[in-house]
């Protein structure tokens, strides 16, 4: 569905990949994962072909997004960080976008709205932030596109809307697309990923799936120290230590994807160890 190769792009002289390639094949929620700055909108963006690369292959869907074509552009949504709507109403979205999406489905617009709560006598100006971001992701639901691309969806929501926002995308309509998320809620979002992306310095350093890193890694808390001793990451919590190591055991372990991104922030080549020896047993890049 994705395959990126060896992309560069940069802003003016700012590089900001120099030689990334990923592929995706399977249908899922990728959580997209990395530091302030390390690229995850501008890839978003050039998935979506809103950005052109410089250097490399981008194939989307079949498609190369940079040429825009409408047949790709009806197959992918985004949801961006931040966005301007016109002062107009939810009927008004719908009767004047929808129709860019061949699969939108206003019975799902409708039924997402009403579970956000989103007033519909309202125009958008009237609307607080959160409102109107409810209402930009209940529009990108429901078109059904089979790609969709969102850029910190969950900023801005407040805790029942997160909990609104995990139950609509976990329903079983939206189980055969593909849904790349950038988020830094790692703990908000991550019951939802079936796969996680570590965007570092210009480059992946980590994709595997939920399962693979259950079975790699053992991200827990205790409060004996000799628990932690050769932990891949560790941090004192009072009198207890929060850490991270291989999973010696047969049974998956809990994945705590912000204890996770500690880990590759501080020690990278320790968690990719223990994740690459569970992808060689198994024989599969997951
Ligand atoms: N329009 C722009 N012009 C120049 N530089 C830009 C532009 N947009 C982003 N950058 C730079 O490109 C780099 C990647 O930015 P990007 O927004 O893709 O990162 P990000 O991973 O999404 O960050 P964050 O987690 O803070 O949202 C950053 O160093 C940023 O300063």
């Amino acid at each position: 569905m994705i395959k990126v190769t060896e992309l560069q792009f940069e802003y003016g002289r700012k590089s900001v990949y120099e030689d990334f390639s990923l592929q995706l094949t399977q249908p899922g929620v990728y959580g997209l994962f990395g530091r302030n700055g390390s690229g995850k909108s501008t890839l978003l963006k050039v998935l979506a072909g809103l950005l052109f690369p410089h250097g490399g292959a981008v194939e989307v869907l079949g498609f190369k997004p940079a040429a825009r074509l409408p047949a790709f552009l009806e197959q992918v949504y985004v949801v961006p960080e931040e966005f301007h709507l016109p002062d107009i109403s939810l009927a008004v979205l719908y009767k004047t976008h929808a129709p860019f999406y061949p699969r939108f489905s206003g019975n799902d617009f409708l039924s997402y709205a009403e579970i956000f709560e989103i007033p519909r006598d309202k125009s958008f100006a009237a609307m607080s932030l959160g409102q109107k971001k409810k209402a930009v992701i209940a529009f990108a639901l429901a078109t059904h596109t089979p790609l969709l691309l969102m850029d910190e969806p969950t900023n801005g929501l407040d805790i029942v809307g997160r909990s609104q926002f995990k139950k609509i995308l976990s329903g079983k309509e939206h189980a055969d697309r593909m849904v790349i998320i950038s988020t830094h809620q790692a703990h908000d979002l991550e019951s939802l990923m079936s796969h996680v992306l570590f965007v570092d310095g210009g480059k992946l350093a980590l994709s595997a799936s939920m399962q693979t890193l259950q079975r790699s890694l053992y991200l827990g808390v205790t409060d004996n120290q000799a628990d932690v001793a050769g932990a891949i990451y560790q941090e004192a919590l009072g009198n207890q230590w929060a850490y991270v190591a291989c999973n010696r055991d047969t049974a998956p372990g809990v994945v705590n994807l912000e204890l996770l991104y500690k880990a590759l922030s501080m020690n990278k080549q320790g968690v990719l160890d223990a994740v690459a020896s569970v992808q060689t047993e198994t024989g599969k890049p997951s």
